[in-house]
């Protein structure tokens, strides 16, 4: 397995939906001259399926395999930035898989901003899509706060709000640097 200095292999983003994993971590990778995985874009290709598609024909649990038959199978792949589907972190044994192989940051965005984010692309994301107006902000609600002691388990918690992608990029290979990554 090849590591890098600070003897992890990958970099792993994790959050909730719309908390900037798939934008962030692109750029992340671009500046650190890594390859960038999208967990929700591979596994759309190794099934040949949207995730949408995956979720509606054969069911949130068998997407939840999915994710951690991905996760396990980063193990043989070169040093990547890797961004995480958002309901990742919550499934068992999943968290201590990241922390064995990998560096693993937590774009921490408030409930208000990503309700904002979300309410403008909630057509891409199949736990949100049926939701009603008055629906919407509940559900964020309670979701984020079942998941969220899941994600403060990271090593680093990097907040993903009042800055561009690119600035919280900056920030992030300078904590890089300072943890010898
Ligand atoms: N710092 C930021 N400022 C403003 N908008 C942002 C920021 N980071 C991300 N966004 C926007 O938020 C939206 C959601 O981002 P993105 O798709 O990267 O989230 P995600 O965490 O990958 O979500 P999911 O878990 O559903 O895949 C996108 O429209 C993106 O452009
Ligand atoms: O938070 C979640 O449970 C999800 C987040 C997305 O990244 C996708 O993995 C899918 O829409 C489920
Ligand atoms: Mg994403």
């Amino acid at each position: 397995m090849e590591e890098r200095k600070d003897g992890k292999q990958h970099i792993f983003l994790i959050g909730f939906m719309g908390s900037g994993k798939s934008t962030v971590g692109e750029l992340l990778a671009e500046r650190l001259s890594l390859p960038f995985i999208d967990s929700d874009r591979e596994i759309e290709k190794s099934e040949g399926k949207s995730i949408d598609e995956i979720f509606s024909r054969e069911g949130e649990k068998a997407f939840r395999d999915m994710e951690l038959n991905f996760l396990v199978e980063l193990k043989g792949l070169k040093p990547s930035v890797v961004s995480l589907g958002g309901g990742l972190p919550a499934i068992n044994g999943a968290l201590e898989l990241m922390h064995q192989f990998g560096l693993v940051i937590y774009l921490n965005t408030s409930l208000l901003t990503l309700i904002q984010r979300l309410k403008n692309e909630k057509d891409l994301r199949p736990l949100l899509k049926d939701l009603s107006d008055a629906e919407f902000h509940p559900f964020v609600e309670d979701l984020l706060s079942q998941r969220v002691h899941f994600y403060k388990q990271a090593k680093l918690i990097m907040p993903n709000e009042r800055n561009s992608p690119i600035e919280l990029v900056d920030k992030l290979t300078k904590e890089l640097n300072k943890l010898n990554y």
